[in-house]
């Protein structure tokens, strides 16, 4: 595995559905002049692709046969991130409802993980002033080195919530069948066999429940720049 310029700091940010992982990342890594990565854009981006290309989300066999075919291409500027697909972009598709429910699935089988986490670390590894990489298993199993990782939870009501809020106007807003959605999609990747998530032995946890996103951006930006200078 190739490691990132002895001055790049990495950072590792997981957690589950709706905990601010995203929103924290890129304003983070933006404050800081640091590149992002959302690797589930990159789940979902091949969840699409399993979809437009009529393999059967259910068919864990299916999946791993196809799992090599799209050409997946993370843009990682935290003020625009970007996500193609064989040349296409896919940051609106992948949002949808239908990627959304079958992700989960995708992202369990085994040789869709081992070509994400190697795309993934291959990204990190070129991020010559460091970078924030976000997601459900990147401090346990992507990037185990990272300099600092990051647990972020919040409680499921908080969660749905802040959900609900972001959905307003465009889809169904049901607060109790978000937090259904949100807690079902937690324990089908807390539960998977491959790399599940998970928080690593020496992740830092925050509780982002009472917190606002700023104060939570804070708290993160705090803790790079403790680390940055206590490797000084
Ligand atoms: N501390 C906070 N207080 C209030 N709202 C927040 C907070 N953190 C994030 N949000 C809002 O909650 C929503 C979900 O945040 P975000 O997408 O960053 O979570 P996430 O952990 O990346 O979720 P997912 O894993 O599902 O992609 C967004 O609308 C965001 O603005
Ligand atoms: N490192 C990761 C990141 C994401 N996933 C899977 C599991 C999530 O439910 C899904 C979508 O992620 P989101 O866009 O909601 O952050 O992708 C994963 O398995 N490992």
């Amino acid at each position: 595995m190739e490691t990132a310029a002895p001055s790049a700091v990495i950072v590792a940010i997981d957690g589950p559905s709706g905990t601010g992982k995203s929103s924290t990342s890129k304003a983070v890594a933006a404050k800081l002049g640091l590149r992002y990565l959302d690797t589930g854009a990159q789940y979902r981006a091949i969840t699409w692709w399993m979809i437009t290309n009529g393999i059967d989300t259910d068919d864990p066999h299916a999946i791993a046969v196809a799992a090599g075919k799209p050409g997946i291409v993370s843009g990682t500027d935290p003020a625009a991130p970007t996500i193609t697909v064989d040349g296409l972009d896919a940051s609106v598709p992948i949002r949808t409802q239908e990627v959304t429910s079958k992700v989960s699935a995708v992202s369990a089988v085994p040789e869709v993980r081992t070509l994400i986490t190697e795309l993934q670390r291959s990204i990190a590894a070129s991020a010559e002033g460091g970078i924030v990489v976000e997601g459900r298993d990147i401090g346990t199993t992507v990037l185990p080195d990272a300099d600092l990782k990051i647990f972020l939870t919040a409680s499921p009501e908080a969660r749905a919530a802040r959900r609900s809020g972001e959905l307003r106007g465009k889809e169904a807003t049901d607060l109790a069948a978000t937090k259904d959605a949100l807690i079902k999609r937690d324990a089908a990747d807390s539960g998977r066999k491959t790399s599940p998530l998970a928080k690593a032995g020496d992740a830092v946890e925050v509780d982002t429940t009472e917190l606002t996103l700023d104060q939570v951006i804070e708290c993160v930006v705090t803790l790079v720049e403790e680390k940055r200078a206590g490797r000084q």
